[in-house]
């Protein structure tokens, strides 16, 4: 297949740091696993040990990641309250979305409480955690090569900008199809917001309950882990309409990386913070733990109204609650808001989301680095993420662009960057 001249910029270092990654994101993933159930917890050691493939290959934790991916399809097919147009794509048809994911958990949590009232063994997940994120690699990586080969049949106008590139592996890890589909069903929208959040906080619960049993209670440290990341994920499904106007379904393709960021690496590294907890208990007062909430509001109320105004803003400019901000003009007919939460800071939705993920990692004192991994790796995504946002609406707006930069020339935190 000969590479196709009208490629964007090759990104994550081309090829080869496609490679390099492909390898490298699921060690990291098995690597956090082991380090956060042994004793000195140390993020940047060696692991306690090299698990061997009877420690990863499980065919029952296959077997209940299959199970657990055909239930969340299942709730992804019961009747919506409501459908949802996509971005106008580039042959200006859009596509359509059910908004069932607040249902989805809503109706998972009762299946839940059902199972743990007849007898359900979820504090036993735990110890499931390893061959359970061995098999969610392993669907991914299959699951990908399907993608793959899909989108050769697929017509150039289905392809996303970055995923052509003519070199397999690049291709592969980046996704070629924009929005892959089977009738309506959307892989990628599906596996963005349901069974890797939904499970993220499952595993959440089962560490809790484990907890519990192991020391009579949860401890205030484990409750306000559980108690944030519920909030986001919950609010992530309440709100799924604005996932819709994200760089990931409106730019990216759906290839390993997100395959494999969706159903393995947000569930089981997500969850890093309650499984440190778990095997390394530690103990937070009332004063500190009001800041640390206070902390996760602030970041909230920032991340949710940024992401609410953007999209409000995109889905209709006239809407009242967006109509009085200031905007610039751009060639393509679309405004950029240059006020309201989008003239602080270019990036504002990052800031709240950073702020809440060290809300997330300071219950677990400050004795270890593990439990601050998320908010070290989420700030390197969001800031190599907001490079290759400015990359593609600078080519997308052009001057417009450049005087939004003008006016706002901070990306994420006010007077700093
Ligand atoms: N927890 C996690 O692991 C992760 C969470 N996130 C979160 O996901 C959310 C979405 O992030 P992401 O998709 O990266 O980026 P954004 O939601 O910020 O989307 C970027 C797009 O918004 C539009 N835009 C940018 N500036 C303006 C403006 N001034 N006025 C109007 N539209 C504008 C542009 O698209 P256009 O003009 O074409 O509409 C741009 O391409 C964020 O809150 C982020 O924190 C992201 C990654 C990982
Ligand atoms: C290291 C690696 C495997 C990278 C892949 C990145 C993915 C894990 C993330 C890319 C964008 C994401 C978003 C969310 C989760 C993580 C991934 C998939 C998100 C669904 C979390 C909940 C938020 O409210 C959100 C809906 C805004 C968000 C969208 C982006």
């Amino acid at each position: 297949m000969a590479p196709q001249s009208s490629q964007a910029p090759l990104e994550f270092g081309g090829p080869l740091g496609a490679a390099v990654l492909l390898l490298l994101l699921p060690a990291t993933m098995i690597h956090l696993l082991l380090v956060a159930r042994s004793g000195p917890a140390r993020l940047l050691g060696p692991p306690p040990y090299l698990p061997g493939l009877e420690a990863l290959w499980s065919p029952r934790a296959l077997l209940l990641l299959l199970g657990w991916l055909g239930l969340q399809a299942a709730l992804y097919l019961l009747p919506a309250r409501q459908v949802a147009e996509g971005q106008e794509l580039k042959d200006k048809s859009r596509l359509r979305y059910p908004i069932n994911g607040f249902q989805a958990l809503v109706l998972t949590a009762l299946l839940v409480v059902l199972g743990l009232a007849a007898g359900l063994p979820l504090r036993a997940l735990p110890d499931m955690l390893l061959p359970l994120a061995f098999a969610a690699t392993l669907t991914a990586f299959v699951f990908s090569l399907l993608l793959y080969l899909k989108a050769q049949a697929a017509p150039a106008s289905a392809l996303a900008p970055g995923g052509k590139s003519g070199n397999p592996i690049y291709d592969f890890f980046l996704g070629r199809e924009l929005n892959p589909r089977i009738y309506s069903f959307d892989f990628k929208y599906f596996c963005e917001l349901r069974p890797g959040l939904i499970g993220w906080v499952l595993i959440n619960l089962a560490l809790l309950l484990q907890e519990a049993e192991l020391r009579g209670s949860p401890s205030l440290a484990m409750w306000l882990v559980n108690g944030f990341q519920l909030l986001y994920v919950a609010d992530a499904l309440w709100n799924e309409e604005a996932v819709l106007t994200t760089m990931d379904i409106t730019h990216d393709g759906f290839g390993f990386m997100l395959a494999f960021g969706d159903l393995a690496w947000v569930p089981f590294t997500y969850s890093l913070q309650a499984q440190f907890l778990l095997h390394h208990p530690q103990p937070l007062g009332l004063p500190m733990a009001s800041a640390i909430c206070l902390l996760n509001a602030v970041g909230y109320y920032i991340f949710r109204g940024a992401n609410s105004q953007k999209n409000t803003f995109r889905k209709n400019p006239s809407d009242p609650r967006v109509a009085d901000l200031e905007t610039i003009p751009t060639a393509t007919g679309r405004r950029l808001l240059v006020s309201g939460w989008w003239g602080m800071v270019r990036h504002p939705n990052y800031l709240g989301d950073l702020l809440m993920a060290l809300a997330w990692s300071l219950p677990c004192g400050l004795s270890h680095l593990l439990p601050y991994f998320y908010i070290i790796y989420f700030t390197a995504l969001l800031v190599h993420r907001e490079a290759r946002d400015e990359r593609q609406c600078l080519q997308k707006y052009g001057r417009a662009w450049l005087e939004y930069c003008r006016r706002v020339p901070h990306r994420i935190v006010p007077y700093v960057y």
